[in-house]
């Protein structure tokens, strides 16, 4: 059988956005959940699979629902009795966001939980997408466990994508992050960092330096930098390629992650590099234009084909 599919690991939280006060939103998202999303708009014929552990509350059960009735798939991912999501919200300055977690004995932390499913949830997909948000939901056994099955999934024939998206609240060290996200770029065919957070994590100091360093580890790597140029590195050669100017940005929540969606759809579909980077900055504006993370698929869709 060709693999075919897209999976996704790491932790969809319900997600506060809006205004403070009564008239906040509910949603659904989280940095690999975001990234499927758009990837799932924008390559709708491949299956899709959100692998993550999930609880029994109304809540995870409304969650796995709003996943079915979008096309996304659970695969083999536990549902843990007793357990419940993890929550978070988005609180503006202008446009940049910052977070509020509630999260610490979400469901998701017990993802690699069961090995045996976890393998099973990564057979026969074309691309396994994860981030330094998956590894620092897991202690360090469970993160073994996790590298294990992703470097499995590779060895039979799958693309591995991963985001380093540093979040440094939930690290117990920046040392601790820093080794745990080279172990993850050693079996990743694709790297997708964030300028700053590199910079904060090992103290880049230009994102030549961040597409040079990890040039070295992985073979195609994009390094995202809010409005500024994206730089591609692939094979020694390095590419920029300019953002798209939005003059009035709403929320950037989740812009790294579209991106990212927008990426890897347009890799998936035949796009060189340059192009997909193009592509993925259209995908990125037309999110940082909505409130939350996750922008509806035709929006997407119209961004990445405009
Ligand atoms: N103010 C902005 N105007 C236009 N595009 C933006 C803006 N902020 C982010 N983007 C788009 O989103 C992508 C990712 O943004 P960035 O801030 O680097 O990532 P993250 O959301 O991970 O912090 C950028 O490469 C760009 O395409
Ligand atoms: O912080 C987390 O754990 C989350 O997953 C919440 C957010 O949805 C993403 O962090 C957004 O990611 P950006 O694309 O970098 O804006």
């Amino acid at each position: 059988m060709t693999a075919n599919g897209i999976a996704s690991i790491g932790e969809c939280m319900l997600e506060l956005s809006g205004q403070a006060g009564p008239n906040w939103r509910m949603g659904f998202a989280g940095d690999t959940f975001n990234t499927l999303w758009a990837l799932h708009a924008l390559s709708p014929e491949r299956p899709a699979t959100y692998v993550s552990a999930f609880g029994d509350d109304p809540f995870s059960r409304d969650q796995i629902g709003f996943f079915a009735q979008n096309g996304i798939g659970i695969g083999n991912s536990p549902v843990i009795a007793g357990a419940r999501p993890g929550l978070y919200a988005i609180t503006l300055t202008g446009a940049e966001r910052a977070f509020t977690y509630w999260r610490s004995d979400a469901a998701a932390r017990q993802l690699a939980s069961d090995p045996v499913a976890l393998e099973k949830s990564l057979e026969n997909q074309a691309l396994v997408y994860f981030s330094g948000i998956t590894l620092a939901i897991l202690d360090n056994a469970a993160r073994k466990i996790l590298l294990a099955a992703i470097a499995t999934a590779r060895s039979t024939g799958s693309l591995v994508a991963f985001d380093p998206n540093y979040r440094p609240r939930l690290w117990q060290s920046r040392e601790t992050a820093q080794a745990a996200i080279l172990e993850a770029l050693a079996v990743a065919d694709i790297a997708l960092p964030t300028f700053p957070d590199e910079q904060m994590l090992f103290a880049d100091e230009t994102p030549q330096a961040t597409a040079e360093r990890l040039g070295k580890l992985v073979g195609e790597v994009v390094v995202k930098n809010g409005e500024q140029p994206a730089l591609i590195a692939m094979n020694g050669e390095a590419q920029t390629v300019e953002a798209v100017h939005v003059a009035t940005p709403v929320d950037t929540t989740g812009a790294g992650d579209s991106f990212n969606g927008g990426y890897l759809a347009a890799r998936l579909a035949g796009h060189a590099p340059a192009d997909a980077a193009r592509r993925a900055h259209k995908v990125a504006a037309a999110v940082v234009q909505v409130r939350g993370a996750l922008a509806p698929f035709e929006t997407l869709r119209a961004a990445f084909d405009s």
